[in-house]
């Protein structure tokens, strides 16, 4: 059975957020949802909000981050929820698909009849936004974690040099003993690094960008490790000429295990 997407806006104005209560002439008649409406062919997510609001309630946002995703199997289709947070400076005067309008605290939220995914999206907003205090609650980054940049990097050089070294010590240098094997280690982790550099500033400018994105954090972890193993591939091919597989083969399972391992999300 398809399933139906199905955008919808937390939208925010000074700390309160924008609930709508659907016409008795719609399905789910009578539930408070957060508006937004399904998503067409063709349009992002993005486009496909800003396309409803404007249609339903005459409102313009700016779109800050993606939230969650909630799943939800009405009789007919199962629709998949996918909430995206917001702020207005506009005033909501009607909407065309409700006959109520509030803004509400955060905190207020479940005190309504929710639409059962927007239920589940406000439980994960109240978790979210329930301890910071000083921080107005659209503005508050995503919580994707920069230790991750260090972990992920110190891993791939680590776990790759370690790879590398215990598969070409043989090949290069004959039979080594556990203190030249460990020089062999320092030679690998320390070229490693320094032709690591390039890939590493690409690796930062993407990770800058997509953290200001509302991309879902498994396809940033996806997008960085990738990242990596086309710059580990790239640097090899220009820096070993013909014995570049192996450092591609053990580098990139450095980044894959490394980026699997390590958690990107803070909280
Ligand atoms: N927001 C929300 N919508 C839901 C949930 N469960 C569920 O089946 N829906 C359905 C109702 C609507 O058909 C659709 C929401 O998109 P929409 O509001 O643009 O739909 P529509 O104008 O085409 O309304 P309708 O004609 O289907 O009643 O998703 C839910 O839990 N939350």
């Amino acid at each position: 059975m398809a399933i139906i997407k199905v955008v919808c806006g937390i939208i925010f104005k000074n700390d309160l957020v924008l609930i709508c209560r659907r016409k008795p002439e719609k399905s789910l008649c009578g539930y408070w949802e957060f508006p937004g409406g399904k998503v067409e062919a063709s349009e992002s997510y993005e486009e496909s909000l800003r396309r409803e609001l404007i249609e339903e309630l005459n409102l313009t946002v700016k779109i800050k981050r993606h939230f969650r995703n909630a799943i939800h199997h009405n009789e007919k289709n199962p629709i998949q929820l996918i909430s995206l947070i917001c702020t207005t400076e506009d005033a909501v005067v009607e909407s065309t698909d409700h006959d109520l309008i509030e803004w509400v605290k955060v905190e207020e939220l479940l005190n309504r009849k929710l639409a059962p995914a927007d239920v589940s999206i406000a439980q994960q907003l109240l978790d979210e936004y329930r301890i910071p205090s000083d921080q107005t609650a659209p503005n508050k980054s995503r919580s994707l974690n920069w230790k991750y940049i260090v972990r992920h990097w110190s891993g791939i050089l680590l776990l790759g040099s370690i790879l590398f070294s215990q598969n070409t010590k043989f090949d290069l240098i004959g039979s080594l003993d556990s203190v030249q094997s460990i020089a062999w280690l320092i030679l690998c982790l320390y070229f490693s690094a320094i032709y690591a550099v390039p890939t590493l500033l690409c690796y930062l400018s993407a990770f800058f960008i997509l953290n200001k994105s509302t991309i879902q954090v498994k396809w940033i972890k996806l997008t960085l490790t990738s990242i990596s193993i086309a710059g580990i591939a790239l640097t090899a091919s220009l820096t070993q000429g013909n014995g570049r597989l192996m450092p591609i083969l053990c580098y990139s399972t450095a980044a894959i295990i490394c980026g699997l391992f390590f958690r990107i999300k803070s909280s």
